[in-house]
């Protein structure tokens, strides 16, 4: 396991490009095997998440090669049905395979997927959609049995407008017999990114984006070459650390349009942004203000992947903020170890209220999932002193190698061995 040791007081400066997008990128490797061939998909960025989802499509029988600006996979020969349980239990993306299995092989079984510890996140808006569309499913103890003997289009109402469950049906639908309609589905960018995907491969697919995705069956799809779209948490997340440390940084590859929620707040609050085309520059010139509410919701609504970032920036706001986590239960671990960087919030449920500003100094502290560990980061950039972010691995789960970017801003960040006692064995990684 590796920590961070991070020099807080530095303002961020300079310019970056932002990676792709984690989580286009990983139902977008799972969508491969609805097709045989090579596929070839650019900007896909070196996540242990992404090497987890490469693990997987060679269990399966994919070849997989990494090059520099690209992967290859070679679906040709996918014959395994089973997922082993190890690499289930990696990451969460693990059940995106059963929606192009199904397609793919008509079978399919998994153990439950693995992933951070921000809520119990059932699958069962996943396994009735697919269920929907004729699926068997079998659970026998920590095992799902799935298989199909012809997949047929079908009305579905999502109970949620779940990210996941929404690709899972799409990836389902696309090879079934006839239409499907997914009502109440997620309106997520990435879930567009799958559907453009999907189109180039010979699917037909219309309403990504929009609450209603239509899917009308097709009998065969075809390798697809495709470069997968900016990560807009990523984006976020570095507009709230040159918010934090008063810097001024240019961002390139960002898409304005799915960041929309998280720009009207940052500039609520007093951070500057001025976009040309796809580069933002980001800087601020005054205190930070506070924000009455913020609360996650479902896209086009503030994203739960920027609220741990944002609850670093409202402690610095010159007065009250409030923050409700509305998508997963237990996303506010992060609040008590920015009370130990002299956070003053408390929490009561899902909400948190947050009395600024606070002058942060360094703490050692341990990440609890991906964007917390995120947030730690930003808070150790802006804190007086040295901060030790333990649970690096966590980070390393959604950002293409976080303190090299930070260490190009300026940011003082080391990446150093941690110590046996600070293993957290609380969630997968
Ligand atoms: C790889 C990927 O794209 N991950 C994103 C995806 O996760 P993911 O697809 O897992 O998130 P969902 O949209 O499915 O989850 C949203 C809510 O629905 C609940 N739920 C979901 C499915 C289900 O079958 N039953 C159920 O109850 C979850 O517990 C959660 O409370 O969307 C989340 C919400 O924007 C983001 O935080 C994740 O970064
Ligand atoms: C929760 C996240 O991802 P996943 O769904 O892959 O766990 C995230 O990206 O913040």
């Amino acid at each position: 396991m590796e920590k961070f040791v991070i020099e807080g007081g530095k303002p961020l400066s300079g310019s970056i490009r932002v990676q792709g997008a984690k989580n286009a990128a990983l139902p977008i490797l799972a969508a491969t095997v609805l097709s045989e061939g090579v596929h070839r998909i650019y900007d896909v960025p070196d996540l242990t998440d992404v090497r987890a989802m490469c693990q997987i499509l060679v269990a399966l029988g994919a070849k997989v090669i990494r090059f520099p600006d690209h992967i290859e996979v070679d679906t040709t020969y996918i014959v395994h049905s089973h997922i082993p349980d190890d690499l289930m239990r990696k990451i969460r993306s693990s059940i995106f395979l059963l929606g192009p299995m199904l397609a793919r092989l008509h079978q399919v079984s998994v153990s439950k997927p693995g992933g951070c510890a921000i809520g119990q996140r059932p699958i069962d808006i996943h396994l009735k959609g697919l269920e929907a569309l004729g699926a068997q499913i079998e659970e026998q103890s920590e095992m799902i049995h799935c298989h199909v003997d012809r997949l047929i289009g079908t009305k579905i109402k999502l109970e949620f407008p779940s990210v996941g469950a929404t690709e899972n049906v799409m990836m389902a639908a696309v090879l079934a017999e006839g239409t499907t309609v997914i009502h109440n589905s997620a309106r997520e960018p990435e879930i567009m990114d799958l559907q453009a995907v999907l189109n180039k491969m010979g699917a037909r697919i219309h309403g990504a984006g929009t609450s209603t995705i239509y899917v009308e069956g097709v009998d065969q799809l075809n390798p697809v070459e495709h470069c997968i779209i900016p990560d807009r948490i990523v984006a976020g997340t570095l507009m709230a650390a040159v918010g934090a440390t008063q810097g001024e940084v240019t961002l390139e590859n960002v898409n304005r349009y799915h960041l929309a929620s998280v720009i009207d707040i940052l500039t609520d609050m007093g951070v500057k942004l001025d976009w040309e085309e796809d580069r933002v520059r980001v800087w601020t010139e005054q205190k930070l203000r506070p924000i009455h509410m913020i609360a996650t919701e479902p896209f086009p609504g503030f994203p739960t992947d920027m609220q741990p970032q944002m609850l670093v920036l409202l402690t610095l706001a010159d007065g009250t903020s409030q923050l409700a986590e509305k998508i997963f239960e237990s996303r506010l671990k992060h609040v008590d170890e920015l009370i130990k960087m002299g956070a003053k919030i408390k929490v009561d449920g899902c909400k948190a209220c947050i009395d600024g500003p606070s002058e942060l100094t360094g703490a050692h502290v341990a990440a609890t999932d991906l964007r917390a560990g995120a947030a730690l980061v930003i808070a150790g950039l802006c804190a007086k002193g040295t901060t030790v972010v333990e649970g690096v691995p966590y980070i390393d789960r959604g950002y293409d190698c976080f303190d090299e970017v930070i260490k190009s801003l300026g940011g003082q960040i080391y990446r150093k061995q941690t110590s046996p006692s600070f293993i957290s064995n609380s969630s997968t990684v």
